[in-house]
Parts: C-alpha cells; structure tokens; sequence
C-alpha cells in the first residue's frame, strides 16, 4: 500500500525552479558555469525540491544494517559477527560513518534491517538476515517490500522533522556479493565483470564468490524488468531498504545521495521499480568496485568524486556534503554583476 502510494507521487522535478537556480548563478559575479558540477547539483536540487532557494543545513545519513545468508559460501573475508559490531559503533560514535557525520554536521540514523542477532539500533528487522540466495530465494516478495516501505517511512519521518538532503548508507557483510549479483541481472554483464574483492577479499575467495552469483541466479532466474523480484531472490534487506530511500525521496521531493556500490545497486532497482525516481538521486562518488561506473552509466548520472573509496557506510555520500555546503555558501551569499561595483566587473558586462 505504502509503495503503490510512493510510486503515484512521484513526478518529475520543477523545470521552472531549475531555470530560476541557473539564472541566479548566472547573474554571480564569477565567470558563467566556473564552478561546474557543484552549480549543476544546486540546479538539479532546486527541481527536486521544487524551489530554487536552496538550504541543505539539516543533512541526514540513514545506514541500513543488515545480514546476508550467502556468506555462508565463503564470498568475504571477514565473519557475519562483523556486521553487529560496526552497526552498533555507529551508535556509539566509533564507526567511520560517524565520525564523518560529526564533522559534516550531519545526523546518522543507523537502522537494524536484518542484522542476524538482536542489537540496540532503531529495530525495523524483517528477519535475522536472509537466506542463503546460492539455495534459493534471499527473502519471499513480501518481505523485499516490507523492507522497501521501512525505507520510505523513514524518509517521510526526516522530511516532517526538517532535513534538507539525506546521505544512503549500509553495513552488511556479503553485501557486495548481492550487489553484483543485482548488477549483472539487471545489466545483463558477466558475472565475473561485475564482481569485486568487497571489503578486501583473497584470490580464492573472489573465485567462490563468482561461482556462488552465478549459482543464485541460476537457481533463483530473476527477472530483470521487476526489481522487487530482483531484490527478493538475489538482493538483501540492504538493498531493499535502500531502493526504499531513492523511491521515498522521489516522492517527497528530497535529494538523496547514492553512496557506493551497495547504495547504486539499490538505486538501480528502485530505478527498474520507477525510472523517474533518478531525477531525486545524486551521484556522490566512484567506488572502486568494478559496477560501479557501469551502474551510474545505466542511470544516467555523473559521479561527483572519485576518490577510490568503497568503505560503504554512507563515508562515499558524506565526503561530498561539505563540498555542496561550498556550493551552497557561494549560490546564497555571493553578490551579482549588477550588485558589485560597475567599474570592478565593467570589462565583464
Ligand atoms: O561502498 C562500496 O563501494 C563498498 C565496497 C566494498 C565494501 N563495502 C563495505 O564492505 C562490506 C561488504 O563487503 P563484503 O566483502 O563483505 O561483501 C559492507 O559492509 C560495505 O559497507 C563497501
Ligand atoms: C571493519 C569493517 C568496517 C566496515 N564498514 C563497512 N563495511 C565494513 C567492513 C569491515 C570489515
């Protein structure tokens, strides 16, 4: 119910109020366009928040935790355990999500998705992780949009307590198998062009790794024009949450910050889900993982940062916050070519 409601809502972003946000940039005093993709990013956000006055001053990460029963084919490198732990310092202030969220100014929102044991987060679990997708199906269909709507009532929470933007994230151990796994169904690209090392995987591993993707699609025989069969036999509770913030942003006109492979696999079935729901998402940066460039192609949208980071978390998605905070300083604060001094910019006009 709350997913068909979210797919009507969803329109396309204002025309008007990204030409409004382009001309004003247009009438600062700095050679046109001379901050590149920081200006294009304000313009795209002025459409999605139907308004060209742009604040981004109450920024959230929502981190969606959860367990993947593929791990159990020895596809990674650290244990299931790994998955609690993290979560849980993301509470306490010690992951790296966090950390960087306190100096971005932004607050995190880690959320227990399916984490395979109990555990203090906000507790929206659908189940103690998924089943092994290498066997059969990852999670029923129900439970995909059980996962889905989590997500989106989480954005309609954010936006009625004020945030402006918010930041996609995860943790979940085995989460770069089920996305590769989603990248090449949905791509329809090899199995073994789409897979990475993960979260630092050995050469034997990687192998493992190959095999077990090929072996859950083969059982399960996704379809790639439904992403939520997609997300049910070879995604996670992850993914699933996620896809839930891209298509929840959409509909309530709030920008929403794809982060690494994880966050673009998610992206890329809520997009299969909605296509117009890529108009609400931006690229934050390139992660290493082999997908990732072939993913945002696919979507369409241009990667803001490539700095060689896959830590997942959120980190990709929180380093570009205070670069658009720059943005936003600039859009807000600086004087135009009729405002500053004729004889300064006389040359110019
Ligand atoms: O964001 C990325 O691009 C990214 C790339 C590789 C690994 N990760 C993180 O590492 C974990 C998944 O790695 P793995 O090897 O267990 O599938 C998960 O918790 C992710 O947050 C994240
Ligand atoms: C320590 C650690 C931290 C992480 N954060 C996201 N994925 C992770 C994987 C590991 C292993």
């Amino acid at each position: 119910m709350i997913l068909e409601e979210t797919l009507e809502k969803i329109k396309k972003p204002s025309q008007e109020a990204m030409e409004r946000c382009r001309q004003h940039w247009d009438s600062i005093a700095k050679p046109l366009h001379s901050l590149g993709k920081l200006e294009d990013a304000l313009v795209r956000i002025a459409g999605m928040t139907r308004n060209e006055r742009i604040h981004l001053d109450k920024k959230a990460l929502v981190v969606m935790c959860a367990d993947n029963g593929v791990v159990e084919e020895g596809v990674t490198q650290s244990g299931q355990e790994v998955t609690a732990i993290v979560s849980e310092n993301m509470l306490s202030g010690k992951a790296t999500s966090s950390i960087m969220c306190r100096s971005t100014g932004a607050d995190i929102f880690p959320v227990d998705i399916g984490i395979a044991r109990d555990t203090s987060l906000r507790n929206e679990k659908v189940a103690y992780g998924t089943k092994n997708m290498a066997k059969g199906p990852a999670m029923t269909r129900q439970e995909a949009v059980q996962a889905i709507e989590t997500g989106i009532r989480i954005v309609r929470e954010l936006k009625e307590k004020g945030y402006q933007i918010l930041a996609t994230g995860e943790m979940g151990i085995g989460n770069t198998t089920t996305s590769s796994a989603m990248a090449a169904v949905f791509l329809g690209i090899p199995v073994e062009a789409v897979t990475g090392r993960g979260a630092g995987l050995s050469t034997s591993g990687l192998t493992k790794k190959i095999s077990a993707i090929h072996q859950a699609i083969q059982v399960n025989q996704p379809d790639p024009a439904d992403g939520i069969d997609v997300l049910a036999k070879v995604g996670g509770f992850d993914l699933a949450g996620m896809a839930g913030l891209f298509l929840g942003g959409a509909a309530e006109g709030i920008p929403v910050v794809i982060d690494g492979i994880i966050s673009e696999a998610a992206a890329l079935a809520a997009y299969v889900i909605c296509p117009n729901c890529v108009n609400y998402m931006i690229a934050s940066h390139l992660s290493k993982e082999p997908a990732a460039q072939m993913i945002l192609s696919k979507l369409g949208l241009d990667a803001m940062l490539d700095c060689e980071m896959h830590l997942g978390e959120g980190t990709g998605a929180l380093t570009l916050f205070p670069i658009l905070d720059l943005a936003c300083v600039v859009y807000n604060s600086m004087s135009t070519f009729e405002e500053a001094s004729i004889e300064q910019y006389e040359h110019l006009v």
